[in-house]
């Protein structure tokens, strides 16, 4: 993007009439801050209205400067638009650089080029039929995943979106059952992705759950597919691993002319993919080699942290449920009150199947996540008055220190787990799980209340129940903060220190160990920021939204609803009334024009 507004700004300065350079100059400058903040592109009526200019000057100045070019997708002259070679693209009422708009583009293109509706197959029909004597007997899946389960089977590309609990592995699981027996006579090539390694393996955690419940509930659901999957150590894999990812290059080893070799692609937690990576990852699928194509996600979880909206526009593009409506706020407050059926959003064909009914017991977290998608404040004030699993603090450190160091809870109890465990060679899966049991979730890295000052504070109470001054100790927990692809480590991953006969180790999930000076960027991992918890669930969730003026912009509905939502067994706020106010009635929109294209029939 640097590269972009550095050519861009050149160009603007070699304009003459000094007022309009100076507009020019301020229009990239608005340019660059909307893509900093996450939009596509920025819109032309803001624009304007920032500059004290009409749209339609900006739109005059921009064109006669020789910078930008509209953009019309109806203008099919002889196959598809070609993308002006112009830096600056003028679509609608929208303003892009020319990059993102093509790789918004591709999106939309991609996607329709992805629209296949399979035929009802006699083989497809029967395998539904199985799964409904299944769903008689077992009451599973419920009618909502069955829908989601059929409108996968019957297109090509599909979306499944659904809270936290509301079955979407459960989905997957008995979908990929189903398509295993639909292609019996093929060996299928599945492969199921997230943008994290942390999703990653926590998608495949959550499909041996589903399965071990399948058996546990006797669900007659055998089948070779799984075996071969979980034989197969790259089934489960990053987008980036899945791509091909190359050392200093935007570019992967796979793309449109070397597409992926792939039949069944699941992808998970969607919500997180940035633009540039989407367009990459459906540009590497070709239509005619690959039948199925499913991403997961949950469309009310903050967007990713690079620029792009694009799972929630897909969603958007056909959604079923307003939350907004007082029918939808009271199915989804009083579920109990519903039929199943009434709440199914799937019909046969739909591009986007949402569940939404939780199948976890923490009826009070997933109550209370749901009247902040409302944007209930009363509700949401009563559910942390009276819960016995959610509750809201005062803002003060001290009050958070004593939450966080509760006798036997929390990080006192995951200190008394080190110091017990001390003298002995500790076996570092029961470390992390011990540590993921807990989390601090700030809004923000810096400040009083930021990420970096609340891990100091807690690794200070951890190290004094531990009697120890080094820097490094068994338990220690890091994360790491930017890609390192030759060491495949990413940001986001979190490792845990060992000490192994004196020598300090830092030991990653899937059991690959590295020494401190090797790695990539890091920080302690006590506390992490709300965003880096996306992809992750913990069981004491502990939220903490600082008073800092520059943080009012980013408190927002999505924010608040991700931070909540990591938590399955209990979760405190510590907020002032306002910053959870702010927070629960701000709801994030970012520019993009994809859903224009998509209902452009590119
Ligand atoms: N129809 C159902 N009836 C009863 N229990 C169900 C049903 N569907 C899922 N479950 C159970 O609900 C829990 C959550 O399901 P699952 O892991 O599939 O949800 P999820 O949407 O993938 O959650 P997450 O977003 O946290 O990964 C699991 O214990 C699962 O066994």
């Amino acid at each position: 993007m640097a590269n972009f507004s550095t050519e861009l700004i050149k160009l603007a300065d070699t304009i003459i009439d000094e007022k309009e350079k100076s507009i020019l100059l301020a229009i990239i400058d608005l340019l660059q801050s909307d893509l900093l903040s996450g939009h596509s592109c920025s819109n032309l009526a803001v624009v304007s209205n920032k500059l004290n200019q009409s749209s339609d000057q900006i739109r005059k100045l921009l064109l006669d400067s020789g910078l930008a070019a509209p953009m019309n997708l109806d203008n099919k002259t002889g196959g598809s638009p070609v993308i002006p070679a112009k830096p600056i693209v003028i679509f609608h009422n929208l303003v892009y650089l020319n990059r993102y708009f093509y790789y918004e583009y591709r999106v939309a293109t991609k996607i329709s080029q992805l629209g296949k509706v399979y035929p009802d197959s006699d083989k497809a029909l029967s395998i539904l039929e199985q799964l409904g004597a299944i769903r008689n007997t077992h009451k599973l899946p419920n009618q909502a995943q069955f829908a989601a389960i059929q409108n996968c089977i019957s297109r090509q590309l599909s979306i499944i979106t659904g809270g936290p609990g509301t079955g979407k592995t459960t989905t997957v699981t008995l979908l990929l059952w189903a398509l295993s027996n639909l292609y019996y006579n093929d060996k299928l090539n599945v492969k199921i992705c997230a943008p994290t390694g942390k999703a990653a393996n926590r998608v495949k955690e959550s499909i041996m759950n589903s399965l071990e419940f399948f058996k546990r509930h006797e669900l007659p659901l055998e089948c070779d597919l799984f075996t071969m999957l979980f034989a197969n150590s790259s089934s489960f894999t990053t987008i980036h691993k899945l791509l091909g990812y190359r050392q200093n290059s935007i570019y992967f080893r796979h793309n449109e002319t070397n597409s992926l070799d792939v039949d069944i692609l699941i992808v998970d937690e969607s919500s997180m993919i940035g633009l540039s990576l989407f367009s990459k990852l459906l540009s590497a699928i070709d239509p005619l080699k690959t039948r199925h194509i499913i991403f997961l996600g949950d469309r009310n979880q903050l967007s990713s942290v690079e620029e792009g909206y694009v799972f929630a526009s897909l969603v958007k593009s056909e959604s079923l449920c307003h939350y907004e409506s007082p029918k939808a706020k009271a199915q989804l407050l009083q579920p109990e009150l519903f039929q199943i059926d009434d709440i199914a959003s799937g019909k046969n064909q739909q591009l986007v199947s949402e569940l939404l009914v939780s199948n976890r017991s923490n009826g009070e977290i997933s109550k209370l996540s749901l009247a902040i998608l409302c944007g209930n404040l009363d509700l949401v004030y009563d559910l942390l008055a009276e819960g016995s699993q959610t509750s809201l603090r005062p803002l003060n450190m001290s009050e958070l220190m004593s939450e966080l160091f509760k006798t036997g809870d929390c990080w006192d109890r995951y200190g008394n787990f080190l110091q017990e465990n001390a003298a002995t060679k500790i076996d570092i899966s029961e470390v992390f799980l011990a540590f993921n049991q807990q989390v601090v979730l700030s809004a923000t890295n810096n400040g009083f209340f930021g990420v970096n000052n609340l891990n100091l504070l807690i690794e200070k109470r951890i190290k004094h129940k531990l009697s120890i001054n080094e820097e490094w100790y068994t338990g220690r927990p890091i994360m790491i903060l930017s890609n390192d692809y030759a060491l495949g480590l990413f940001n986001g991953d979190i490792g845990i220190c060992q000490i192994c006969d004196s020598q300090k180790i830092v030991v990653f999930p899937d059991g690959r160990s590295f020494i401190p000076e090797i790695l990539p960027r890091y920080q302690l991992a006590y506390a992490i920021t709300i965003h880096k918890s996306q992809g992750s669930e913990y069981n004491n969730v502990n939220i903490v939204l600082p008073d800092i003026k520059q943080l009012e912009e980013i408190y927002s509905r999505e924010l608040i609803y991700t931070a909540v939502t990591r938590a399955k067994h209990r979760v405190t706020i510590f907020s002032s009334k306002t910053n959870l106010d702010r927070s629960i009635l701000n709801q994030l929109e970012r520019n993009t024009g994809l859903q224009l294209m998509l209902q452009s029939q590119i």
